[in-house]
């Protein structure tokens, strides 16, 4: 590469839940963009965070988490990801450097090494602060025995360890090509995605295990309050399947729901740049996820 040359492109992180994905993505971008709401299967909003560089732009692609589909959600979650595979330039797949390379990691090496031969991918070792230098190696051992990978690389988010490495190998991947976006800009998904994501991301804390592919959020307006300029209204609906599943939201006399929407409502101010009034309300939304009609009405 030329020393004015520049490189611009796509990459997206794979792996099975709790990977680091997201968490690596934030380290490396350097920002809070990434929503870690970016949590696969329930993520069905492509997010970028985008790492600007003097010689190369690369465009972090977030995307749901492959699984075995048992619902029409699953079945078009996987097609999400297959193509978001498809149009990226590089991919990772991240495993947890603490926990053995199972097959759910066999599953997903499996789908991408078909894609393999357009789309190099390269495997990371996460988490690599939480185990000894011993179990890093073992782990890469290990890792390189799934599928053939274009590089391989142990990293951490957590203390920082490899983030550039990674980074080089991520922009060694792309092709030559101007700036995708302007410097500063962080994501280019429109806003009320984004509010979506961090209301459903704040409705899920805590309780990701038990709600893993039951709930949506739409936000149903967004609009300024008459005659303010200081204060925006957002309307949004938060759909869960079963009157449990909305009870688990709502908790303790609606306490759980309160914090919800004091957290959500933070995260938007922040991202709007606005003070904010948010009208959540909890919808049941029986079986969207084997629905058609309501699959559409919601998004997907
Ligand atoms: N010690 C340590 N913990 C990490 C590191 N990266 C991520 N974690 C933790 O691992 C957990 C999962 O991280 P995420 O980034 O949410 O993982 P993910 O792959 O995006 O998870 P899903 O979206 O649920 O698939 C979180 O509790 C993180 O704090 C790391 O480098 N070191």
């Amino acid at each position: 590469m030329t020393s004015d040359s520049h490189r611009s492109g796509f990459a997206c992180f794979v792996g099975r839940p709790n990977a680091g994905k997201s968490t690596l993505t934030n380290a490396l971008v350097g920002t809070k963009v990434a929503i870690t709401s970016s949590k696969p299967q329930t993520t069905r909003h492509t997010i970028r965070g985008i790492v600007h560089r003097p010689e190369a732009q690369l465009v972090i692609v977030d995307t749901p988490g492959l699984h075995r589909p048992r619902t029409l959600l699953g079945q078009r979650l996987n097609d999400l990801v297959k193509e978001t595979w498809a149009e990226v330039d590089v991919v990772g797949l991240c495993v947890p450097a603490d926990q053995k390379v199972g097959p759910g990691d066999r599953f997903i090496a499996n789908e991408l090494a078909k894609i393999a031969r357009k789309t190099p991918v390269i495997g990371i070792v996460t988490k690599t602060d939480l185990v000894s230098q011993q179990q890093v190696a073992e782990q890469l051992l290990a890792l390189q025995k799934v599928m053939e990978f274009a590089e391989l690389v142990p990293v951490s988010a957590k203390d920082g360890y490899q983030l550039e490495v990674l980074a080089d190998l991520l922009v060694g991947k792309l092709p030559e090509g101007p700036r995708l976006y302007p410097d500063g800009e962080l994501t280019d998904e429109p806003e009320a995605t984004l509010v979506a994501e961090l209301i459903r991301e704040a409705a899920l804390e805590g309780v990701r295990d038990e709600l893993p592919h039951s709930i949506a959020v739409v936000v149903e307006e967004m609009l300024p309050r008459e005659g303010r300029d200081d204060l925006i209204d957002v309307h949004a609906n938060l759909f869960v399947e079963r009157t449990s599943q909305k009870a688990i939201i709502l908790g303790h006399r609606g306490e759980r729901l309160k914090q919800v929407g004091i957290t959500a409502r933070r995260q938007i101010e922040r991202l709007l740049g606005s003070k904010i009034y948010l009208d959540l309300h909890i919808k049941i939304a029986k079986d969207w996820q084997r629905d058609p009609k309501q699959l559409r009405r919601l998004g997907f």
